[in-house]
């Protein structure tokens, strides 16, 4: 099916609205109702109650004691006090739990009774044991008045026969086992678990586990859709990758969807070429798709069918995209058919401490961050692409930036959609540049159940947020050309400077590379400037390692300069995989990258804490954790050199 120019594309896509894309797949799916199945009660936790479920017997089934004491007639106690106790025979009964009472009780007698033991005939109460004494002659003292009815719990006053005891509709957890188990049910009437068949398809994807080939990178989204669709109601069946094949996507599509309610795959469905799990599924019932193309951000390119009444969804596959596109839409839809309630919207205001860029003409969602500012909660974008699978973990919710806007500006306030009904602020936010030494030192603050947030927004990201108090440390290495030195002169009177750690930074290039192994790092950047098919790559504006680059260079710009990552690792990267032949790096990420490296400067990585904020707990809790002496240990090993 792939055409033969790759560039001659069919314009499939025809975007329409997200609510225009909603109505279209409803009216489409026509009405959802849900399956009703009975499952044993041992199965029933995290069901949904498919009718109402009435009580078939009275519960309890007997009037009972609430106590362990004595059954007995109220009016013979009459003015019974401890001064004036009144005496009772005993019957000679012995009531248990379990066992049914044969004695009257008559006037002036009682009968032994256990807390849940059935009332014998003649009895209206029941006084407690220590409010009671035997005699030498077995009859007993009773030392105060009893009320009728006194500690008797009455036959179906927990539930009586025929009451609704749950309604249709609840989702079934222990507590609702409780009452089912002891009302006598055992069969549950439960709807369905609609059956989802979730594949993934490229050629790129392997399963996590599986070694990466080059080019390759592992299925995020099969095994995130499927447990996604579990969360929702569904039962998820993930059928794996499969490659861009037009005949074997086909037969594994119509196979799945054989067997299932509802097919959700992920990829193939923006424009390139090997795009054509579009195609597969336009043949693949009746009336085949109603939406391709929506106006959200992310998630454009989502194709919602339905084949011969089943749902049939391609999800983009970017992870973040395919995450959202199925939470707003896909998953309301599932909930239908699973019988569940909408999910409930649970909503903060925050302000952005930055200005939010966003895409004209497309509904956006922006994840988001939330710390604690000086005025209040912030919310710090932390989206990295809809490419990015890890925002998800780093965020607390959303933003909504509706498609006539093509910003936000700094210092609005916002709703917050959270991901979770509580919010749990962190007791720590971190805002700058990332280094994994300091997971290092974060290991053993989460360990003693501090909740940390690192917000990887860069040196300078992270010191303005210090600034405006938005954070309670920044880790930062600016380097200020003008001294030569590493950041003190980027302080202010705010912040105070909590040494961190040394990085050696070096010259980075593929062991047994004669162009630089074994030369010292002047002589072998001369080897490479002279060579025209020698490739570097740079750094962003603004990082120090890119301060140590341009004066490496001292105005040169050799092949490849304008590559220019944000980070340690895309470097080590592209070094690795041969798209460049040397950059500048840390010792650690070098090491770890299996590179030859040639030690340049150390950089240092220290923390600008916030003064302001200096006394919270779990700041505190950091810099005892810096000190600690595994912590500095795990530093050294590492490759990193503590200050
Ligand atoms: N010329 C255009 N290119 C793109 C457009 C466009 O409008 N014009 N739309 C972009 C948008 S927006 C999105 S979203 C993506 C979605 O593309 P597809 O749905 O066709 O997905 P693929 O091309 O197959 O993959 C995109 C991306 O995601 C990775 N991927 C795919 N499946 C998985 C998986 N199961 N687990 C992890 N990652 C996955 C894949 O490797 C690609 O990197 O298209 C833009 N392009
Ligand atoms: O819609 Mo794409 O999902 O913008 O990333």
């Amino acid at each position: 099916m792939t055409p033969q120019s790759p560039h001659l594309q069919d314009q499939f896509l025809s975007v329409c609205s997200r609510d225009a894309a909603i109505a279209r797949f409803d009216a489409a799916l026509g009405p959802l109702s849900p399956r009703e199945v009975r499952v044993p009660l041992a199965e029933a936790a995290g069901r949904v109650l498919a009718r109402d479920l009435s009580a078939p017997a009275d519960v309890p089934p007997f009037d009972r004691s609430g106590v362990d004491g004595f059954a007995l007639r109220a009016a013979d106690l009459a003015g019974a006090s401890a001064a004036n106790p009144v005496i009772l025979r005993l019957t000679g009964e012995n009531i248990a739990c379990g066992t049914a009472p044969l004695r009257n009780v008559p006037p002036g007698e009682a009968s032994l009774i256990a807390t849940g033991g059935p009332l014998p005939r003649g009895a209206d109460a029941v006084v407690m044991l220590e409010h009671t004494d035997p005699l030498p002659d077995g009859r007993i003292e009773v030392r105060r008045a009893a009320l009728p009815g006194q500690f008797i719990g009455r036959a179906g006053s927990d539930l009586a026969r025929g009451e609704v005891l749950l309604r249709r509709a609840t989702l079934i957890g222990a507590r609702e086992i409780g009452m089912i188990a002891a009302a006598g049910i055992a069969e549950v009437p439960v709807f369905a678990r609609p059956k989802v068949a979730v594949l993934s398809t490229g050629d790129e994807l392997v399963a996590p586990g599986q070694p990466l080939a080059p080019a390759q990178i592992h299925d995020a989204n099969g095994p995130m859709i499927a447990a996604a669709c579990g969360e929702n109601g569904a039962e998820a069946r993930f059928l794996g990758a499969f490659p861009d094949q037009a005949e074997v996507l086909e037969t594994a599509m119509r196979e799945a969807l054989q067997g299932a309610d509802m097919l959700i795959l992920s990829g193939g469905t923006s424009k390139g070429a090997g795009d054509l799990t579009h195609r597969i599924v336009a043949g693949l019932g009746a009336p085949g798709i109603v939406v391709h193309g929506v106006a959200l951000k992310p998630g454009k390119p989502l194709c919602l069918a339905v084949c011969d009444g089943k749902p049939v969804v391609v999800l983009p596959g970017f992870p973040t995209s395919a995450m959202f596109t199925f939470h707003d839409i896909i998953a309301p839809v599932l909930r239908r058919m699973a019988g569940l309630p909408a999910r409930g919207v649970h909503e903060v205001s925050a302000t952005l401490p930055l200005r939010l860029p966003s895409e004209m003409g497309r509904t956006e969602f922006a994840m988001v961050a939330l710390s604690e500012g000086p005025e209040g909660r912030v919310a710090f974008a932390t989206g990295k692409g809809s490419g990015a699978v890890t925002s998800f973990a780093q965020a607390d919710g959303f933003v909504q930036i509706g498609a006539l806007e093509d910003h936000l500006p700094a210092g609005r306030e916002v709703q917050v959609q959270l991901f979770t009904p509580a919010l749990r602020m962190p007791d720590l936010v971190i805002a700058g540049s990332h280094c994994t030494g300091l997971d290092l030192v974060l290991g053993p603050l989460a360990g003693a159940g501090l909740q940390i947030r690192s917000l990887a927004i860069g040196s300078l990201g992270g010191l303005q947020a210090a600034l405006r108090g938005e954070c309670d440390l920044a880790p930062i290495h600016l380097l200020d050309p003008a001294t030569g030195a590493f950041n003190t002169p980027f302080l202010t009177e705010a912040l105070e400077l909590l040494p961190g750690w040394r990085r050696m930074q070096g010259l980075v290039f593929r062991k047994g590379d004669p162009r630089f192994e074994g030369r010292d790092p002047q002589a072998a950047l001369a080897r490479a400037l002279a060579d025209p098919e020698c490739l570097m790559v740079s750094r962003n504006q603004g990082a120090g390692t890119r301060i140590l680059i341009d004066q490496l260079l001292k105005g040169a710009r050799p092949q490849g300069w304008l590559n220019q990552p944000r980070s340690h690792t895309a470097v080590a990267a592209a070094v690795v995989q041969g798209r460049a032949d040397w950059g500048v790096t840390i010792a650690p990420v070098a090491r770890d990258a299996g590179l030859g490296f040639l030690p340049l400067a150390p950089e240092h990585y220290d923390f600008a804490l916030v003064r302001s904020r200096m006394e919270r707990p779990a700041v505190r809790a950091f810099r005892e954790a810096l000190a600690l002496p595994e912590v500095r240990t795990a530093l050294e090993r590492a490759g990193f050199t503590p200050a």
